[in-house]
């Protein structure tokens, strides 16, 4: 994927994001971190083609937007406000719609849109659950089926939005290992988080934002302590320990966001070599 200069300007006059540019290549996770109004939902947006650039450009495998969109290149899972979980529906229909762009005008599913669906539910482990109402699952198991929906369109770009949020230890886990595989199947995921002590264990790039990227590229190389003050300013509690102590005892800091604080050792993100790769196309 590749974005450059992307501008998008709300009806109200209000510039969310100026000259954005980025590029994710296959087979990678990349975290996308800022402060609440910093544009990443305004980003996403414009990549799910819901508002309209004023300025830039963004592409996905080379196509442009309403090219990938056509052929379902592109995946949403939504943050769990922007759902109506009071509208009835059956978990194993939300991941049907998912097929929503591989049918016809009058969306009757074929066997390989079924198989489409069991497939993504298993994946996810949520069959027992297909059918349940939506709205009565909490909200570890909603996130899951969303994920499903995503993974029965069979997209090759997948934006989650706020994927850990009110989603327990264990399930996190699991989200971040289905990730991973479909990192190995050579997708693109886009993640927004405020989950910032998990990102160098999972994410290979980070986009930092505020309003425009402020940086991009391998998470060992752009989440630096630096970047990260620029990117919260005084919205995060930095705590610095050991630092009174002699040689042989690197300083530590502790930068949270949230519940989960990412710890810094000599100043450098504790980096993980192992994921950290760099993919093929774009
Ligand atoms: N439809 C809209 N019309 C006008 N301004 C908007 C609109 N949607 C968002 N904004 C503004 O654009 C800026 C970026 O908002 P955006 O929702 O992209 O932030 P965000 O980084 O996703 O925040 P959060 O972490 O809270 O989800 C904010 O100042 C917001 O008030």
């Amino acid at each position: 994927m590749a974005v450059t200069g992307a501008t998008v300007t709300y009806r109200n006059g209000h510039t969310a994001l100026r000259d954005a540019s980025f590029r994710i290549p296959t087979g990678t996770i990349a975290a996308l971190v800022g402060v609440n109004g910093s544009g990443k939902s305004t980003l996403f947006k414009a990549i799910m083609g819901f508002v309209r650039l004023a300025k830039g450009d963004i592409r996905v495998l080379g196509l442009t937007i309403r090219q990938a969109l056509r052929q379902n290149l592109i995946a949403y899972v939504p943050q769990a406000e922007e759902v109506d979980w009071n509208f009835p529906v059956l978990v194993e229909d939300v991941v049907m719609m998912g097929r929503y762009g591989r049918m016809g005008l009058m969306r009757i599913p074929k066997a390989a849109d079924h198989a489409a669906v069991d497939a993504a539910l298993a994946r996810v482990d949520m069959g027992a659950f297909r059918k349940r109402q939506i709205g009565e699952l909490s909200g570890g198991q909603k996130k899951r089926v969303f994920l499903a929906r995503a993974l029965a369109q069979d997209s090759r770009v997948i934006l989650l939005d706020e994927p850990f949020t009110g989603v327990d230890v264990k399930t996190e886990e699991r989200i971040i290992a289905l990730l991973r595989e479909l990192r190995a199947e050579g997708r693109v995921m886009l993640v927004s988080t405020h989950n910032l002590g998990s990102v160098p264990e999972f994410c290979d790039r980070t986009i930092l934002i505020k309003g425009t990227v402020l940086a991009h590229g391998p998470t060992a190389d752009t989440f630096t302590q630096e970047n990260l003050q620029k990117t919260f300013g005084g919205v995060l509690r930095h705590v610095v320990l050991n630092e009174a102590h002699g040689a042989g005892q690197a300083p530590v800091g502790v930068i949270t966001d949230d519940e989960r604080p990412l710890i810094l050792r000599e100043g450098r993100a504790a980096r993980r070599e192992a994921g950290m790769r760099e993919g093929g196309g774009e």
